[in-house]
């Protein structure tokens, strides 16, 4: 199935291939513990090309997660400028920030996050009615089973999130933050709840359709192997980030 030949995204004119799908500048993030401010990001800058897949690596508790709250409109930053898809989100109210995520974004969290009472067909489904009030139910059902066909469940649309497994419930997480053919992709450790082979598995469809559908991605890993296929790979130590060389092959 060509997911990029169906319904294409409405009001979002195709990008130039140098444009900047994110370009955050001297972004700090602060929080207040027991009354106490801890800086958890300091000055961070980050460009990614339209269609260009980032990944984030370092050690735990570094900041990695709380930079892609910021970037997916989830936290505020407390200092500087993140501008996504050519809008300025700093300066978002709750509203704009909700349809900047619907237009713009899918998010791929480590732990699935599906609704359980839903049937992965319409765990799919949802996000793209939701995206998309313009499309009938016919044409959500359609392209939401599509999508599943093309993360392999094609066989398992009627099935609810408690009869699947680990790796089967990542790709329906995959499908529906993929359905709307965002422009970017947001994945927080996205294989790893997974074994080895099916994390390969699910890495391989993430890369695969985000290719077919010029999504950029930025994808936390601690797997070496999967920031390895990255464009780019940043390190982030104690809240600040740096684009790690790559190694010439
Ligand atoms: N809202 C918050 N309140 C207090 N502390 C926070 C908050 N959000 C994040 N932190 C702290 O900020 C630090 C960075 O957290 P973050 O989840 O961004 O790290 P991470 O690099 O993603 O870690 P991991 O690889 O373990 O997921 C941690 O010490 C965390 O406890």
């Amino acid at each position: 199935m060509n997911i990029a030949a169906s319904p294409g995204r409405p009001g979002s004119p195709a990008s130039a291939p140098d444009d900047a799908i994110i370009d955050a500048s001297a972004v700090d993030y602060t929080v207040q513990v027991a009354g106490k401010p801890m800086r958890i990001l300091r000055g961070v800058s980050l460009r990614v090309e339209a269609a260009q897949v980032a990944a984030i690596i370092g050690p735990s508790g570094s900041g990695k997660t709380s930079l892609l709250m910021l970037l997916a409109g989830l936290e505020r930053a407390s200092a500087g400028r993140i501008v996504v898809g050519g809008t300025d989100i700093t300066g978002l109210d709750e509203d704009a920030m909700a349809v900047f995520r619907r237009n713009t974004l899918g998010i791929v969290f480590q732990s699935f996050h599906l609704i359980p009472s839903l049937s992965a067909l319409d765990n799919v489904g949802l996000a793209l009615e939701i995206a998309r009030p313009d499309l009938d139910l016919a044409a959500v059902r359609k392209e939401a089973a599509a999508t599943l066909e093309a993360v392999g469940l094609g066989g398992r649309l009627d099935h609810r999130p408690g009869a699947l497994s680990g790796g089967e419930q990542q790709r329906v997480g995959l499908a529906r933050a993929l359905v709307t053919k965002p422009r970017l992709l947001l994945a927080d450790e996205p294989t790893g709840n997974l074994d080895q082979k099916t994390g390969a598995a699910v890495a391989d469809l993430m890369f695969d359709l985000a290719r077919r559908n010029g999504t950029a991605m930025v994808l936390i890993t601690h797997d070496p192997a999967l920031a390895a296929r990255a464009d780019r790979v940043f390190t982030m130590m104690q809240g600040e980030l740096a684009e790690t060389p790559r190694e010439k092959k």
